[in-house]
């Protein structure tokens, strides 16, 4: 018997002669050896047929270019794609496979666009809105599937939320237990999901109401009614998104008897650590608007509790975690389903106060093009100390601002902007004033179970993160990637930062002026004042003239 590992020249002769299958063994050998140096979460996806939903949001777009790059042997990848914004869903994976996410991965396979097969579908519609003909092609091929897609707006209507976060979670999960070859569900949850309890374990909590019930419920109730009662319904949830994603993680427990199943909990997910390279991001959720907000000095106070942990999460450390767990899962398939709560906090903390800093100074030393005003930042978690800041810093500058355009004949826009930030603010000062505590035993005991080359290839050790070398790249990705701004344009953004810092001088001391003529109009002891100040800078620069000419 031949031994398996590296046949050499001579054994492969002596093979040539022994057996038929011999050949076929000669294979065996050579893949197992190429496997061998391989990581066999890599290897695990060669020849499989995935399933991604949501593979055109952020991260789905990850998920799909780090499968394709570190398997380029998989079957194919199945993506669930709408037509939207008049656009088919041919043209809408034309599009996204230019976008620069897949630069990395065009470069090393350049035909991997081949491997992609868009699949019509609604989430919100029966049956997924699937053909007939793609479900038999699904339920006969999928190996693995990805659950990425949901509405993750914090202002989403509860039905719709439901609608999709739930109902369309529910009706992939009924597809999923007819797949024929199905080895592994892997669910996208949020490490929110439970954000009413502080401390959250790797496990599923009982959720708030029998979803059938509210399902139904919705289903026949007037949309204004259901509106005006989303806040007693949601209970402490704080919005309709985490509240349905708690629902949606019950679903998918149930589904343990029929298939094996995992779910992962992204806490706030931000900008690529290192996949596909350095501070790639593609939207304004999470943290990003903000920071773009702060480095166009419109975000000038933020309420934030500085001490508290700031949980994000570069978005490649989730998607080394998913595809881990999704190898595990078929691989090992425990008897429990798995929670994965993948999140920094407890590991490697990092806090508001300290995300602030560092997002000022890199938007200092790399400007955002047009800034509104210089970048700086009020972070406080006193209420009325905010207030205070954001009449000063928001509301009186847009006004000015916007009395300035009329004055020039244009149309005033910046009060518009100021009310879409705070309504964002608002949203998500329950993420910024406070703690949450998660365990992270089963993303610990995952580590254990990779070799150093899949440690090396899917990392997802947050351990290694520098905090502010991630931060400063991840303002640069902002830049880079959001706003498409040049990096060349750094000097122009500096000569503009400096003339704003010229303006806010000038203004600044004309206000001084006008507030200080008023008060010595009116009192004796303010002109007394005035004239001691003025006295005492005299013989300031007096002394500081004639020790000078000493001196020479
Ligand atoms: C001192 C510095 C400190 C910096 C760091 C501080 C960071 C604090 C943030 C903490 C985040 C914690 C929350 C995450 C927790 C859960 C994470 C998840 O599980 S789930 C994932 C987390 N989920 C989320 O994060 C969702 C949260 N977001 C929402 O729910 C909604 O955006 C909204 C309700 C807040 C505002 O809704 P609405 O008013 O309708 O406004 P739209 O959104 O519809 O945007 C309209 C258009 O404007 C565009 N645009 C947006 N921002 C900016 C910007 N800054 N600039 C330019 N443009 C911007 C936007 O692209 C859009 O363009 P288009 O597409 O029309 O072309
Ligand atoms: N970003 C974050 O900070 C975090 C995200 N998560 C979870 O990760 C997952 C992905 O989030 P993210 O990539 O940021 O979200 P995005 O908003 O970027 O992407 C959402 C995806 O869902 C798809 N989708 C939305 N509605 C429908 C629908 N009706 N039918 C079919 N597809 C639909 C979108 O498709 P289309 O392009 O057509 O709109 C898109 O591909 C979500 O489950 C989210 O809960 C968890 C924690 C943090």
């Amino acid at each position: 018997m031949h031994r398996i590992g590296n046949a050499s020249g001579e054994e492969s002769q002596k093979a040539r002669f022994f057996h038929p299958c011999s050949q076929y063994l000669l294979q065996e050998v050579r893949r197992t050896e190429r496997e061998s140096t391989m990581s066999s979460i890599a290897a695990y996806y060669n020849g499989k047929t995935v399933l991604i939903t949501g593979a055109t949001g952020f991260m789905g777009k990850v998920l799909m270019e780090k499968l394709l790059r570190s398997s380029p042997d998989v079957e194919a990848v199945y993506i669930l794609v709408r037509p939207k914004a008049g656009q088919s869903m041919q043209e809408r994976v034309a599009n996204m496979v230019k976008s620069k996410v897949f630069d990395r991965v065009r470069e090393d396979c350049p035909n991997f666009q081949e491997k992609i097969k868009p699949i019509n579908a609604e989430l919100t519609q029966p049956n997924l809105a699937i053909s007939a003909k793609d479900s038999q092609e699904l339920l006969s091929q999928i190996n693995v599937v990805f659950h990425c897609a949901a509405t993750v707006r914090f202002d989403e209507p509860l039905k719709h939320a439901l609608l999709l976060n739930v109902m369309g979670t529910q009706q992939l999960l009924l597809l999923a237990r007819q797949m024929q070859k199905l080895e592994a569900f892997i669910h996208i949850s949020t490490a929110y999901a439970n954000c009413n309890r502080r401390n959250i374990d790797e496990v599923i909590y009982p959720p708030p109401v029998e979803t059938k019930k509210l399902c139904d419920l919705v289903d026949w109730l007037d949309e204004s009614i259901i509106q005006e009662i989303t806040p007693k319904l949601i209970g402490d949830w704080p919005n309709t998104y985490t509240y349905t994603k708690a629902l949606a993680e019950y679903l998918v427990q149930q589904e343990k008897e029929h298939f094996d199943v995992a779910i992962i909990r992204p806490s706030i997910v931000g900008a690529s650590w290192h996949e596909p390279f350095p501070g790639w991001i593609d939207n304004f959720n999470g943290a990003s608007g903000m920071i773009i907000a702060a480095g166009k000095g419109i975000l000038q106070t933020l309420k934030v509790n500085n001490d508290a942990v700031a949980d994000l999460i570069p978005v490649d450390v989730v998607i080394n975690l998913i595809l881990a767990a999704g190898w595990y899962t078929a691989i090992h398939r425990p008897k429990t389903m798995m929670v994965y709560n993948c999140t920094t906090g407890g590991i490697n903390p990092f806090c508001w106060g300290e995300i602030g800093y560092h997002v000022i100074s890199t938007f200092k030393r790399n400007p955002l093009e047009q800034a509104f005003r210089i970048p700086r930042a009020q972070t406080t978690s006193n209420h009325l100390i905010n207030q205070y800041w954001i009449t000063v810093s928001h509301k009186a500058p847009a006004m000015l601002y916007d009395f300035y355009l009329r004055l020039t004949g244009r149309k005033p826009r910046m009060m518009k902007i100021f009310n879409r930030l705070h309504k964002s603010m608002m949203l998500l000062e329950y993420f910024t004033c406070q703690s949450w505590e998660w365990s992270s035993e089963n993303m610990n005991m995952l580590m254990t179970q990779l070799s150093p080359e899949d440690r090396r290839l899917f990392n997802f050790d947050v351990r290694q993160l520098h905090w502010s070398e991630y931060i400063e790249n991840y303002c640069i990705g902002a830049k880079k990637y959001l706003l498409n701004e040049d990096m060349s344009g750094i000097p122009a953004a500096k000569q503009h930062l400096r003339k704003l810092r010229n303006i806010q001088y000038a203004f600044n001391t004309t206000l001084l002026v006008i507030i200080w003529r008023i008060f010595i109009a009116r009192s004796q002891m303010a002109r007394n004042i005035w004239y001691f100040v003025v006295s005492l800078c005299y013989k300031f620069l007096s002394y500081f003239r004639a020790s000078s000419t000493l001196r020479h």
